[in-house]
């Protein structure tokens, strides 16, 4: 399975553009075109991994598209998308050639369900940087139970990097070859989370217009992570504890037992054994979970830790802006990271390094470059020269367009922080739509950019 890239072909714009939503915020690499003529335009030029298609369009359609691709690149696979009124047509898309079709109407986790058949979205390489002695002995420790089965619970305070060692203990285990899928179990209403989950039938209530595969399904084989565990409802919780035990799972309004060959990591920011004794987390559940527990200290915790961080993120933030070469930190700046408590662990350190990279002078940032989240961003301190941005570009409308953008997604992160992370709040607080944020949040994770749940 390659990480490559995904060509859309629909004629219909608002669904192309849902498509696409969905497409990018799972973090596929994504071209789409209105046309099966556009396409093999499209597919001369550039090279793709996976083309899905519209099957009734203007002109030669997407039965004549698929006859191209069968001609001239038979290695890329087509999924075709199909009224219920054409099913005939995907019956013979199939025997033409086509790996697989989608009948419309379909969920959006039954396309990435498709899709993640066949490419990989692109995750950033997230290995931990760690350079403390505390997180030197958690990596080591991690990578030792990563070679077991054992569940795995990852606690420490919000922002502390739980993900990145869940993603770590998964790539250091037999089963990185198969999908890491994580569900973020606060961020989805209690009414949807056991249906993402376990995944429904057709029919099962309304709005399920097509069988969905749950997060435990779409983690055969490899790994799922529970992130925020202590945040499910207690009787949600049972039907997971069964799950643990019996090792199969049944979708909603299904029959059939379906056999899990996944592991389980979970993470919590709260203290669990306070929640456990509040009854709020089932006692059997935690201990189910818990067979291996690891636990990140805060970032002032570990100080050593605080100055590798800062030049990794400041690397990946100057590489995804186009910085040809990276600012480095003076003493001043050091000096002012070092004495932070750092409330907010690394994504705050995230935060302050992608602001630091806008208010440097290019060559180096210095302490009043380094904006702590007690103060007030005063970023439109007149003109800020970029003396990194390639000098065979026109160079002025660049730096500023670049400017402004990393101005953009800095007023988008402030914001969703002061909106505690509710996308409805923040589009009406900027005066945007739902739809334009959702994508302007896309293209920033497609640049390296954390979006808090
Ligand atoms: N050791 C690390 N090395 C590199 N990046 C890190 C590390 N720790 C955290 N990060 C970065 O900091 C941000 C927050 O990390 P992550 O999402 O893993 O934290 P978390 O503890 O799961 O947060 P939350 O409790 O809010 O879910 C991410 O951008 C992540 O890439």
């Amino acid at each position: 399975m390659s990480e490559g890239k995904l060509l859309l072909v629909e004629d219909d714009h608002s669904l192309r553009e849902a498509l696409l939503d969905t497409l990018l915020l799972a973090q596929y690499e994504c071209v789409d075109v209105c046309s099966a003529e556009d396409a093999i335009i499209k597919l001369k030029i550039e090279s793709f991994d996976l083309v899905i298609s519209d099957v009734q369009m203007e002109g030669i359609g997407g039965i004549g598209l698929l006859n191209y691709l069968q001609q001239n690149q038979a290695q890329v696979p087509v999924l075709l998308m199909t009224a219920y009124a054409t099913i005939d047509n995907a019956v013979n898309a199939i025997k033409l050639g086509a790996v697989d079709y989608l009948a419309k109407p379909f969920a959006p986790e039954v396309l990435l369900n498709q899709v993640s058949r066949y490419l990989k979205p692109k995750i950033a390489q997230n290995m931990p940087i760690v350079a403390d002695e505390k997180s030197l002995a958690l990596l080591k420790l991690a990578e030792k139970v990563a070679s077991s089965d054992a569940s795995v619970m990852i606690m420490g305070p919000s922002g502390s990097g739980k993900e990145v060692l869940a993603r770590y203990i998964h790539q250091n285990s037999s089963r990185d070859n198969g999908p890491f899928i994580a569900i973020n179990c606060a961020a989805i209403p209690e009414n949807m989370l056991e249906a993402t989950l376990f995944g429904y039938e057709k029919g099962s209530f309304t709005g399920a217009y097509q069988a969905c595969p749950g997060k435990f399904e779409q983690a055969q084989g490899g790994t799922l992570l529970l992130d925020e565990i202590t945040e499910m409802d207690l009787s949600l919780q049972a039907k997971l504890l069964r799950v643990l035990q019996e090792r199969e799972v049944e979708r909603l309004g299904g029959r059939k037992s379906i056999k899990l060959n996944i592991r389980v990591l979970a993470t919590s920011n709260r203290d669990l054994k306070a929640v456990v004794a509040s009854g709020k987390f089932r006692e059997d559940l935690y201990y189910r979970i818990n067979v291996f527990p690891l636990t990140w200290p805060s970032l002032s915790q570990r100080p050593a830790d605080i100055l590798p961080l800062a030049r990794h993120l400041l690397a990946r933030h100057g590489a995804k802006s186009g910085l040809l070469e990276l600012p480095s930190l003076d003493e001043t700046a050091c000096r002012r990271l070092l004495t932070h408590r750092w409330p907010g662990n690394v994504r705050e350190l995230d935060n302050v390094i992608q602001r630091a990279l806008i208010l440097t002078n290019g060559e180096f940032i210095v302490g009043s470059d380094i904006i702590l989240d007690t103060q007030e961003v005063h970023i439109s301190q007149g003109p800020v020269e970029h003396p990194l941005h390639s000098s065979n570009k026109p160079a002025e409308l660049d730096a500023l367009g670049d400017e402004l953008k990393a101005q953009e997604h800095v007023i988008i992160l402030e914001t969703l922080n002061m909106c505690q992370g509710s996308r409805k709040l923040v589009a009406e607080k900027l005066g945007i739509s739902a739809r334009t944020l959702r994508y302007k949040m896309a293209k920033m994770r497609d640049m390296g950019i954390e979006i808090p749940a």
